[in-house]
């Protein structure tokens, strides 16, 4: 028999990268004559990749961003980001254990990220978590990325998990949107990176602590 698969966010969901994300963009902000953004300007570009980050940010100070000029601070922000993995970032309170309940409960756990894969890889090879995921998909795993929702079904078919018996756990309306459009059930975090607040969105469940992550819980939503 299957086993149930619960899959995960990163950014802002698993680990606050936050500050390094932060540091990382406005670094590529600067050679391109941009102010600083603060953490409520990153809340609003952060969930699609460190290329629309970028773009989000040019349109929001109506500043035009040509294609060669995109590139090249896309290199900026990839390379300086992955020059400092792991920095400040860390797993959010309550993470190892909540994974932990999973793992003994006999469920796969995965990551489905818009992160780019080499990243996420080096990022949670760095806080030492690797060994807990079966499956660990990038924004450029596969051809399609979230909110596509075939980023998280191949995510869960990488996993040798089933759909039917999936839950996601996210922080943002991109993971929302995703899970919905693939028919998986969808626990929100509250304190991830999102101007607006999860509730909006319509997710399944919002908990505030991963303590609220039982395993109960994602059976009931599995159903
Ligand atoms: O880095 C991003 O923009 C989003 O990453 P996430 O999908 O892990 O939240
Ligand atoms: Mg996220």
């Amino acid at each position: 028999m299957t086993r149930p698969i619960i899959v995960f966010d990163l950014d802002g969901t698993l680990i606050d990268t936050a500050p390094d994300l932060l540091e990382s963009l406005n670094h590529s902000l600067a050679a391109g004559a941009l102010p600083a953004v603060d953490h409520l300007g990153f809340k609003r570009f952060v969930g699609n990749g460190g290329r629309a980050m970028i773009e989000r940010a040019f349109a929001e100070k109506k500043k035009p961003l040509t294609v060669e000029e995109h590139e090249r601070l896309l290199k900026l922000f990839i390379d300086h980001y992955t020059a400092n993995i792991p920095g400040k970032s860390r797993p959010y309170p309550g993470v190892i254990e909540a994974i932990a309940r999973f793992e003994d409960a006999g469920f796969l756990v995965a990551v489905c990220t818009n992160k780019y894969e080499a990243n996420s890889l080096a990022l949670i090879e760095a806080l030492g978590l690797t060994r807990h995921f079966t499956a660990i998909a990038g924004q450029d795993t596969f051809p399609f990325r979230k909110p596509d929702p075939r980023h998280l079904l191949k995510t869960i078919e990488l996993a040798g998990g089933d759909p039917a018996k999936a839950v996601m756990v996210g922080d943002s309306r991109t993971d929302i949107d995703t899970a919905k459009a693939a028919g998986i059930p969808v626990v929100a975090v509250d304190f991830g990176y999102t101007d607006r607040h999860v509730s909006e969105f319509e997710p399944s469940v919002v908990i505030s602590h991963f303590n609220e992550l039982t395993v109960d819980l994602a059976n009931r939503l599995i159903g």
